[in-house]
């Protein structure tokens, strides 16, 4: 049998997004099964690199709802992925992960359409802020309505409040190589 080729596109602002990439393409190459695997940022990726890959993995950095990356994906990578029926999984790395579940598994389907996502492997990590690192225009959102709005939440959950005691701080990172695992082995399942 053919080597399998295994393409993971990612949309990183700071580097948390890119990171877990790196980490997933490291676990996927010391599988047994030796895919090739290949890291490239979404604003990079060329059709030729997707219609190459049988297996498909997209991550993007949670912005508000606004996945990194997903507009240029879904104009013009996804159309490429659905009528050849590749192998798919998808992940996003933000403050809060699985915390706001619903909501990401949301951002995902309305990123990359519903019918691309549905049913595939999907996983919400978790990635930091990093106050000295944003730009202007970042800081200026997350200290005026991104607060506002984690500030009216009548029952924060704790990945909210994380986010709340973040403010006022250097920073949080809550990257950790070990929760991308079962997600990791979901994909190596489609290798
Ligand atoms: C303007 C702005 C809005 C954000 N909105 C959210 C959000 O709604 N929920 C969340 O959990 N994290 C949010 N984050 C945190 C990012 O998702 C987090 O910093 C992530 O690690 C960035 O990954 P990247 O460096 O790969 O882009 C936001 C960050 C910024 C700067």
């Amino acid at each position: 049998m053919s080597t399998t080729r295994a393409l993971i596109i990612y949309g990183s602002v700071y580097g948390y997004t890119e990171q877990y990439a790196t980490w997933l393409a490291e676990d996927l190459r010391a599988l047994p099964q030796a895919p090739e695997v290949e890291t490239v940022p979404a604003a990079k990726v060329t059709p030729e690199q997707a219609e190459a890959a049988d297996v498909v993995v997209i991550g993007g950095s949670d912005y508000g709802g606004f996945l990194t990356g997903a507009p240029s994906l879904r104009k013009k990578i996804v159309p490429l992925l659905l009528p050849k029926r590749k192998r798919t999984a998808f992940f996003t790395v933000s403050f809060t992960g699985e915390y706001s579940k619903d909501l990401l598994n949301k951002a995902v389907a309305k990123s990359y359409t519903a019918e691309l996502t549905e049913g595939q492997p999907v996983a919400h990590l978790r990635g930091g802020i990093k106050w000295s690192e944003l730009s202007l225009t970042h800081k200026a959102a997350l200290k005026g309505p991104v607060r506002a709005w984690l500030a009216a939440k009548p029952n924060p959950n704790e990945g909210i409040q994380q986010m709340l005691d973040c403010y006022g701080t250097e920073g949080a990172d809550y990257t950790n190589r070990a929760s991308l695992e079962p997600f990791a082995q979901e994909v190596a399942k489609l290798i």
